[in-house]
């Protein structure tokens, strides 16, 4: 993962015909995290799902070396599916060995849950399925969109002790909170510096 880096230059979100945010410059390398701060609405979300492809950059340019998963509010489990059949699932498109995936589970305490089916998992175990699949898809580049909701104490500490092991593997993290997140070394941006005027709607 020692190679891994994100580079966002001049970056512009629209939404809804709306100019959310200009003039994003981040340049991340092996080890790095970047934490996204602001009010409801200004547009961390949409950032991190533009840095994901998920929708289109309006302005600049994403870059980056290494994979890249995606913890957002969409569980993306089949609720179905025993929750290590739908983590499975993805731990195969992934292409990453099953080990990989137990690894996960286990950092997460997820092993004692892993035949409910995903419909009847609570929302902090949702949460934590959510962190595992990231985690077991092997990517260096973790995009973490609010990942501390509704993760009780105990949670908290085993999302720490995850992104830690991320970052020191060489992994890299962006993420969105407006809880504090456990992330020593970490660059806070409050993205309210990039909203433009009320009246500078996209053309
Ligand atoms: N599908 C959409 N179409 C149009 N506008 C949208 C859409 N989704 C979100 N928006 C708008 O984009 C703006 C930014 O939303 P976003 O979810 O990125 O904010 P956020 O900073 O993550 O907020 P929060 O802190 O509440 O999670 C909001 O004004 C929202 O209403």
């Amino acid at each position: 993962m020692s190679d891994a880096r994100l580079t966002l230059s001049g970056v512009a979100c629209v939404r809804g015909g709306r100019m959310l945010l200009t003039g994003i410059d981040l340049d991340l390398r092996a080890g790095d995290s970047v934490v996204l701060r602001g009010p409801n609405g200004t547009g961390k979300s949409s950032l991190i799902r533009a840095v994901a492809g998920l929708l289109p950059v309006y302005a600049g340019t994403v870059e980056r070396h290494g994979a890249m998963a995606l913890a957002d509010e969409m569980l993306a489990l089949d609720m179905q599916a025993s929750l290590a059949g739908a983590l499975a699932f993805w731990t195969k498109l992934d292409g990453q060995p099953d080990d990989q995936l137990h690894g996960a589970m286990a950092a997460l305490r997820l092993a004692s849950l892993a035949d409910v089916p995903v419909r009847m998992l609570s929302t902090g175990q949702r949460k934590r399925a959510v962190l595992a699949r990231v985690m077991a898809s092997g990517a260096p580049i973790w995009l973490l969109d609010e990942p501390a909701n509704g993760l009780d104490t105990l949670s908290l500490g085993l999302l720490d002790k995850v992104m830690a092991r991320h970052l020191d593997q060489g992994g890299i993290i962006l993420a969105a909170s407006h809880q504090p997140l456990p992330l020593p070394r970490a660059r806070d941006i409050d993205i309210g510096l990039y909203v433009p005027d009320a009246e500078a709607d996209a053309a």
